[in-house]
């Protein structure tokens, strides 16, 4: 049978939905992501439950770490097994404005004529850690959400749960558990998450020894701390190597050196994982700041900046209003971590970003629907960079040839540093 990829890998709406549990509880909200941006966006529910048999995947697993493996998983699964007639999103279902109650799944309508769905179905259910349900339509047109069995459904009759159409809640669901699963706050917290991978990911435990190996953090170096930060391509490794000439500098990154042979392999697991080992990566980068900027001014190529914008970016789904508000506690520095004297957000026109892109021979070939989505993920990357607070970054125009750039740079750090 013809396969072909049935997980959209855009997600530049959500549409919301509500099932009711308990008519005197608080619904339970599902929200769902897909490309099509403007079809159903006026009538949100009933455009998706119009024709098809219906299901959803939840995946409730307790332990953190085996349900976002666990999860991936799924995805891959589902992308290689289900029919060709076969649409799936990616599903959050949630309470509206609660912190951490996003449970992740998939949503399956399908629409073929075989059986191979309510196989791989019935393959899940039996999982632990995975409850499926299937959506019925009763006489009176009302929509039904009910736990999906093939073994149990001719001697029980199910608990059945009206799904009801729901406007946006205040807060973005994909808002909701970012704290901690894709940003993390404290060395600790980000510790704990590779300590708990140890059995799965051996490469944890080196990672770790690097963390408790890092030289102790001394008093704050005399020298000024000046971060440089941005998309990829906008002139960071150009203007930060000018920098170190220019100032005699000394010049460190994040991730550190030490972590670069780990780095393809947390970039291939998940997000919680992935964003643990890269926050690890700034405590190790604080620690040879702190010791650098005893002798020398210190330039910093990328840095929590990095961190919490790449991950809230590609946390939260959809559109740029879907990041949380400006006065989130999501951009708040991490109390634990070394701030640096100042930082600078290098921007550039998303033309000119991708005339320096191809000048590096990359993304030659980049379809048209990838191009918007990544120009919206561009455009969240570089709000969640303007928001971050304490310190905040000073916009530069990177546009300007690299001469004119450093000279800008100079001048700024000059001023506020006192060089
Ligand atoms: N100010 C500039 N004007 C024109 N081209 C630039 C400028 N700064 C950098 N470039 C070029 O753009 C490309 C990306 O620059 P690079 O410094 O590697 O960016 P990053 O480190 O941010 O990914 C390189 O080919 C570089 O030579
Ligand atoms: N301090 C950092 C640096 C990078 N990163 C991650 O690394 C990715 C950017 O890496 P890159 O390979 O484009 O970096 P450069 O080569 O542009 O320095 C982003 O996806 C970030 O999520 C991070 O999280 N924290």
């Amino acid at each position: 049978m013809a396969k072909r990829a049935l997980l959209r890998p855009a997600q530049l709406c959500s549409r919301i939905f509500a099932v009711e549990l308990d008519v005197r509880a608080d619904p339970f909200y599902f929200a769902l992501s897909s490309v099509h941006k403007t079809v159903d966006d006026h009538s949100p529910v009933r455009s998706i439950f119009r024709d098809g048999n219906l299901y959803s995947l939840h995946v409730y697993c307790n332990n953190r770490i085996q349900r976002v493996k666990f999860y991936g998983e799924l995805k891959s699964k589902l992308t290689k097994e289900l029919p060709t007639n076969c649409d799936c999103f990616e599903l959050s279902s949630f309470l509206p404005n609660e912190e951490q109650s996003v449970i992740k799944g998939f949503f399956i309508r399908d629409k073929s004529t075989s059986s191979v769905t309510e196989q791989v179905l019935n393959e899940l259910q039996q999982t632990d850690g995975v409850c499926v349900f299937s959506y019925v339509r009763g006489e009176d047109d009302q929509l039904w959400q009910e736990l999906w069995s093939t073994s149990k459904r001719n001697w029980m009759e199910p608990d059945k749960y009206r799904v009801v159409p729901a406007s946006a809640p205040e807060v973005h669901p994909s808002v909701l558990n970012i704290r901690n699963s894709d940003v993390f706050y404290s060395l600790e917290d980000a510790y704990k998450v590779l300590q708990e991978c140890g059995d799965i990911i051996p490469e944890s435990k080196a990672v770790l020894e690097l963390v408790d190996q890092r030289p102790q953090r001394g008093i704050h170096g005399k020298f000024p701390v000046v971060i440089i930060e941005g998309l990829d391509a906008t002139g960071k490794t150009t203007l930060t190597e000018s920098l170190r000439g220019s100032l005699g500098a000394i010049l460190l990154k994040s991730p550190p050196q030490c972590l670069a042979p780990f780095r393809d392999r947390f970039d291939s697991e998940p997000p919680l994982i992935r964003r643990a080992f890269y926050a690890l990566g700034n405590y190790i980068t604080a620690c040879q700041i702190s010791t650098a900027a005893a002798q020398a001014p210190v330039i910093v190529d990328r840095y929590w900046h990095s961190t919490a914008a790449y991950a809230i970016a590609t946390a939260v789904s959809g559109k740029l209003e879907n990041l949380p508000g400006p006065s989130s506690e999501v951009y708040h520095w991490p109390e634990d971590l070394l701030q640096p004297s100042l930082v600078l957000l290098l921007t550039v026109n998303p033309e000119e970003r991708l005339r320096r892109l191809k000048g590096r021979g990359l993304e030659k070939t980049v379809e048209e629907a990838e191009l918007e989505v990544n120009h919206l993920f561009r455009q969240k990357v570089e709000e969640a960079y303007k928001r971050i607070k304490n310190p905040a970054c000073i916009v530069v125009d990177a546009s300007p040839s690299p001469d004119k750039v450093l000279q800008q740079v100079l001048l700024l750090i000059s001023d506020k540093c006192h060089l």
